[in-house]
């Protein structure tokens, strides 16, 4: 158990997919994402996104880079928004890269925006500098950003000498001890409901932390990770997306039409936690059916970790936006994800 009386995330996501009324998940969309990923693999194409935007991901050989993978993955929630006008972008980026954007032209300009001295007593008038954008929209969930930053600005001062690092080395190259250290010490982060009775895990930011770690250091020092196997998908509002695409999961008529009207969903609603459990659950059943389809093919291909197949999938959320429009996508506000 991360946190005691609490399904770990995989554990929650099938005793979701099981109950769930509102999704269901499809064989026949799983056989037909699994080739499409079957042929990925082939053509070597699994491997983390290149997203072309490289200039301003976090730099891993900054003296501060596991500070600011830290920082990212604090902010790392909700950036869509009602229309195209209200759309926030940070030099011609959108949602999360324009975030990275606006992060990479702080430290640029000069801004202390990876020390947990200068963010954990950040305005809002200096956050609104940072975060301003292309336009007069602005990033949602501004005032929620503070807080976040205040709260864990001052707990890495008080436990962890200031510093994400020294978080990292407690865990000692185990994904699951970070998780375990990330949701027990720092409250925004716990991604957690109550479905059916029963208190379960989705994690997304923070395991999305620790495999932004895994990623942006190649596998390597920070981002050395034995066991980054055991990390699920990130539950963000993307992925469901490319799912139904691919008819991997389905929603019931009730559920895709409040979606169709951008209906808000509620927070921790059992329509949204099933959405998230049953696509975590999905990856995991389609990770299974991909080994089972490499080991037919008698081909050395490496299985890919949930955090790989996620990538994929969330790079061709972008890669095909057009198709991906008629798909709607459920909006929730909330720090979660
Ligand atoms: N499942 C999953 N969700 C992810 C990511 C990422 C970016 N990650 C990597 C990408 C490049 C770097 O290598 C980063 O490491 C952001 N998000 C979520 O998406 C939403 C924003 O979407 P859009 O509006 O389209 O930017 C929001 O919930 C955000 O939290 C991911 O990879 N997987």
């Amino acid at each position: 158990m991360v946190r005691s009386g609490i399904l770990p995330p995989a554990e929650s996501s099938k005793f979701i997919s099981e109950r769930a009324e509102n999704v269901k998940i499809h064989e026949d969309g799983l056989d037909k994402l699994c080739q499409e990923m079957f042929s990925a693999i082939k053509d070597n194409k699994l491997q983390i996104p290149d997203t072309g935007t490289d200039a301003i991901h976090p730099n891993k050989d900054h003296p501060r880079a596991v500070d600011w993978v830290f920082v990212v993955d604090t902010l790392n929630f909700c950036f869509w928004s009602q229309s195209k006008e209200e759309q926030w972008t940070v030099n011609g980026h959108t949602g999360y890269f324009a975030l990275e954007a606006a992060l990479h032209r702080a430290i640029q300009e000069g801004h202390d925006i990876t020390n947990p001295e200068y963010y954990s007593k950040i305005t809002e008038e200096q956050l609104t500098h940072i975060l301003r954008g292309d336009t007069s929209a602005k990033i949602p969930l501004f005032k929620e950003r503070v807080s976040v930053l205040h709260e864990v600005g001052n707990i890495l001062i008080e436990k962890y000498d200031g510093t994400f690092e020294k978080c990292v080395k407690e865990a000692n190259k185990s994904a699951i001890k970070l998780l375990e250290i990330v949701v027990n010490n720092f409250p925004c982060f716990r991604d957690e409901g109550v479905y059916k009775n029963q208190r379960v895990s989705l994690y997304k930011r923070a395991q999305i932390l620790v495999a932004d770690l895994w990623n942006f250091f190649d596998g390597t020092g920070w981002g050395e990770f034995n066991d980054i196997d055991k990390i699920t998908m990130f539950a963000d509002y993307r992925v469901p997306q490319v799912l139904v695409y691919f008819g991997v999961i389905s929603y019931s008529d009730e559920l895709m039409d409040k979606l169709s009207k951008d209906n808000l969903l509620v927070s921790g609603s059992e329509e949204e936690i099933e959405i998230r459990g049953c696509s975590i659950h999905a990856v995991e059943l389609l990770k299974l059916k991909l080994s089972q389809l490499i080991k037919k093919s008698g081909q050395n291909f490496d299985v890919p970790n949930s955090s790989l197949i996620d990538y994929y999938l969330w790079c061709y959320r972008r890669k095909h936006a057009k198709e991906m429009e008629k798909i709607p996508y459920h909006k929730t506000l909330g720090i979660f994800y």
